[in-house]
């Protein structure tokens, strides 16, 4: 695998940038598209690997994914056919399908990279039994579901606190099973509450009653999901090292079409780098980050963004204070364990940091150049671009894992040091 150099800021980055969409808003809309009374739209779909195998993936199950442009028209089709389904190392569609396969009259099998069968995948597979569905394997990838037609669906207790997708896979579905569902959290926390409050919006936005009055509980009636021509904003969690630029280089960075209201958790970024020392501002341009007198060490809890945390503790690591980062011992189970590979490669590269249970501890420290792995984990390449941003000399391993959710980030990215 090839290293990359990432750029050295020599001088401020002044830049305006337009990024793709969200990964987890397009794969959202696509299975409940796929789900939907008719044909839909959805509109500046995200173009990357983790979207293009949720696309292959309800094309394997019988509907019909024109991927040709820069909107995609999905015609639900009967689920018929056996399938075999590849999930890649992605998150929503070895969680957001299989409950989605379940529907179908054939059986479906699962698989996907390597570090994709140890990511965990017990809850959605008991919680799919218990709602009557007959599953062969488990409780990681490979397994095999074998579909009837309809699901009984009802009442189900999981324990989410190793990802919210586990709630989210349950709950898109839903509204074609027989008696909806009731899904109860019994368990630590649940991460990453907005990606649920996401998936819920995506439902409610089609007509689907969805029941969150009571806390750790989520109730979705059965009833049809509306077709709809919908849009999907850029995501803003990837817009994380772009923002982050601006302050490593002393420049001013502004991400395009940043939405005034929104669901996904990277608009938590307006808050987190003013506390680093960043000015923020969020106008008609869009979001526009301009970079403070120094960056500050943080003390937070990500427990809700945890998907930050890479770019984030990049940024600790070039901070004038220590930071704190806390409440994402979720994190491990993320594309790698993050927390393991964060404290090690800014370690290689001079970092005064210590992992702990549930996040990181990071002291200033002088970096220096040096190889930065990133473990086929989009996010570690961003947090190596991040630092190389700061510090000459870092080589970046397979920059190409970014494909996963942004296909073309290097070149972007390199585009904005000219
Ligand atoms: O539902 C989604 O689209 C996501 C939910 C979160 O997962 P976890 O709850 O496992 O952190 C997030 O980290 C991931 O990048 C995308
Ligand atoms: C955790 C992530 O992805 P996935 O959807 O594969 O869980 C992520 O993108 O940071």
């Amino acid at each position: 695998m090839s290293d990359w150099p990432a750029p050295h800021a020599a001088a401020p980055v002044r830049a305006s940038v337009a990024l793709p969409g969200s990964k987890s808003l397009t794969n959202r809309e696509l299975v409940l598209a796929a789900l939907a009374e008719g044909p839909g739209v959805v509109r500046r779909a995200l173009r990357s690997r983790d979207t293009e195998l949720m696309a292959a993936a309800l094309t394997a199950l019988g509907s019909a994914v024109d991927t040709a442009g820069e909107d995609w028209t999905i015609t639900p089709g009967p689920f018929t056919k056996p399938a075999s389904i590849d999930c890649g190392l992605a998150g929503t569609v070895m969680r957001f399908v299989p409950p989605t396969a379940a529907l179908s009259g054939a059986e479906v099998g699962f698989d996907g990279d390597p570090h994709a069968r140890t990511r965990p995948m017990a809850e959605v597979l008991s919680g799919l039994r218990g709602l009557g569905v007959e599953i062969e394997g488990g409780p990681t990838l490979p397994f095999a579901v074998h579909g009837t037609g309809s699901v009984r669906g009802g009442q189900v207790t999981i324990d989410a606190s190793a990802s919210s997708q586990f709630v989210s896979a349950l709950l898109l579905s839903a509204p074609r099973y027989d008696q909806g569902v009731d899904v109860i959290h019994d368990g630590k926390p649940v991460p990453s509450l907005p990606h649920i409050e996401m998936t819920i919006d995506c439902l409610r936005r089609r007509g689907v009653e969805v029941d969150d009055s009571e806390p750790d509980r989520w109730r979705v009636l059965p009833g049809p999901i509306a077709a709809r021509e919908v849009a999907i904003e850029p995501d803003l969690s990837n817009a994380a090292p772009f923002l982050m630029l601006a302050m490593v280089s002393g420049g001013s960075v502004t991400v395009r079409d940043w939405p005034h209201r929104t669901t996904q958790p990277g608009d938590e970024l307006r808050d987190l780098l003013a506390r680093m020392g960043a000015s923020v501002t969020l106008d008609d341009d869009g979001l526009r980050v301009t970079a403070g007198e120094a960056i500050h060490g943080l003390d937070a809890d990500l427990h809700d963004v945890g998907e930050l945390t890479p770019a984030i503790a990049a940024l600790c690591a070039l901070a004038d204070s220590p930071s704190v980062l806390r409440g994402v011992a979720h994190i491990r189970g993320h594309e790698t364990d993050r927390l393991a590979a964060l404290a090690t490669e800014l370690q290689a590269l001079g970092s005064d940091v210590v992992e702990t249970e549930d996040g990181l501890a990071i002291r200033p420290a002088t970096l220096h150049g040096g190889r930065f792995a990133t473990y086929a984990d989009h996010r570690m390449a961003h947090a190596g671009c991040v630092l190389g941003a700061g510090v000459e000399g870092v080589l970046v391993e397979d920059v190409a894992t970014t494909s996963k959710t942004f296909p073309g980030f290097a070149e972007v990215w390199s585009g904005l040091f000219r």
